[in-house]
């Protein structure tokens, strides 16, 4: 595991693995800014599967950007492990929705999830295991020398969680991952989440447009507002910890909780704010 985050400063003494801040965002375009995000603040405990759900343009995107720390912060701050991030923390992971775009293609699957590790500069040997862990936990050990244009979408978006999970991150940021592929495919990387987050106790910050999905993965779900973005509100997930797509999905305490929270995305979508 990597212990030293680069990009970061020091901060205030913090138990949670991840704080938010008072997060703010305001884009700056010639002659006119957008506020994207007005004041995000949320904790994420080690160990804690997370998502984020919030009406289309509720700065979702934005904030996992700046938790990831590709994009500044107008004002407030990001602290990972009682580290301010100002730069990409080495503890951090993320996953896009455009795995197309985020593979070499001319690498092999086994070059694409080595890369970041020869990047660290972890010793040859370890990067063997650690890339044929990865493979194996994913399902893609037996592909391991076919390019990415030769899998499918779904086989594409596994190599970059394999790249993502060999990296042996702290915390794993995944934005809107399974976006683009059909929904079997879907249930079955819904399912490789949440057997990674329980099998490596990595701490997973999870942002998705689909209420369904926020419901089946998360520990607890944070609602945002629309633009400009505050946290509307945290529901916790109370469903077993064993979920499997049918039970789980026919349960009616899922239900009552997909329900509650696509109510609330309506209200945030009706421009509601929470009070005070
Ligand atoms: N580079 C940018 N310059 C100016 N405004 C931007 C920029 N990127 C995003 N925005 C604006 O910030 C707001 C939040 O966008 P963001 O993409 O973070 O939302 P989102 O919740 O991820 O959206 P979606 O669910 O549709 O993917 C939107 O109003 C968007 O138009």
């Amino acid at each position: 595991m990597t212990t030293a985050p680069t990009g970061a400063g020091t901060a205030g003494t913090s138990t949670a693995l991840l704080d938010v801040r008072g997060l703010r965002k305001v884009y700056q375009g010639r002659g006119r800014s957008v506020e994207a995000v007005r004041d995000l603040t949320f904790a994420v405990e080690a160990g804690e599967l997370v998502c984020i759900v919030g009406p289309s343009g509720a700065g979702k995107t934005t904030l996992l950007r700046c938790v990831a720390g590709l994009l500044g912060c107008t004002s407030g701050e990001v602290v990972l492990e009682g580290e301010r991030v100002t730069g990409p923390p080495r503890g951090m992971a993320v996953v896009f929705q455009e795995y197309g775009r985020s593979l070499f293609p001319w690498m092999t699957v086994r070059q694409n999830v080595e890369r970041p590790l020869k990047e660290k500069r972890v010793p040859k040997a370890e990067r063997r295991r650690l890339v044929d862990e990865a493979l194996e936990a994913v399902g893609l050990a037996k592909v391991h020398d076919a390019h990415p244009w030769q899998l499918s979408g779904g086989m594409q978006q596994r190599v970059a969680i394999a790249r993502a999970v060999a990296y042996e991150p702290h915390i794993l940021l995944m934005d809107e991952p399974f976006a683009a592929v059909d929904a079997q495919t879907r249930a079955d990387l819904e399912d490789l989440v949440r057997s990674l987050w329980k099998r490596l106790g990595v701490t997973v910050l999870f942002v998705t447009h689909d209420i369904d999905e926020s419901v089946y993965l998360g520990q607890r779900v944070i609602v945002l507002s629309n633009s400009p973005t505050v946290v509307l509100e945290e529901v916790p997930i109370d469903l077993p910890d064993e979920r499997d797509q049918l039970t789980t999905r026919a349960e009616p305490r899922f239900a009552e909780l997909r329900t509650r929270i696509y109510k609330l995305v309506q209200r945030a979508k009706d421009g509601h704010r929470p009070a005070g």
